[in-house]
């Protein structure tokens, strides 16, 4: 049953349970979590300009967001078609790809933002 109207609390509550859940349940979730929290401390520790934290930050909450949805998706189509279907397999190849992309872009910048601190670093 659809839960009657709510006020702003109580949908930031419902979205930090999205959130939560989606931690508990998703490995790759916890593992770019991770990831995003180690490329912050080496940004930290290799005091990156305000740019290179924009586009770090940018990127991290990109991948985050997509592997969300891509738990959202997976959930729905659980629900919908517990069953082999082809536009289910279609729905969660295509959500997975979206995390793929983001992940590569990620990855880009990474490369791209501490390439130059890190070779200056082993070079001092
Ligand atoms: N109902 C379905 N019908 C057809 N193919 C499916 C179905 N459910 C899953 N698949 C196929 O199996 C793959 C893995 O699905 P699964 O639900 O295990 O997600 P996953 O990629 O393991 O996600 P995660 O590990 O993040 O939970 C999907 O990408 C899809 O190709």
């Amino acid at each position: 049953m659809k839960p009657e109207r709510h006020d702003f609390a109580a949908s930031f509550r419902y979205a930090c349970h999205g959130i939560l859940h989606a931690l508990k349940s998703e490995v790759n979730l916890k593992i770019h979590v991770s990831a995003a929290a180690m490329v912050f401390l080496a940004a930290a520790l290799l005091d990156v300009g305000k740019w290179e934290w924009l586009s770090l930050l940018l990127a991290s909450a990109l991948v985050i967001c997509a592997e969300l949805f891509n738990t959202a998706v997976e959930a729905v189509v659980d629900l919908v078609s517990p069953e082999s279907h082809p536009l289910a397999r279609i729905a969660k190849d295509t959500a997975a790809g979206a995390v793929l992309v983001t992940a590569v872009f990620a990855a880009a910048v990474g490369i791209i933002v501490f390439y130059g601190p890190v070779t200056a670093w082993f070079k001092s």
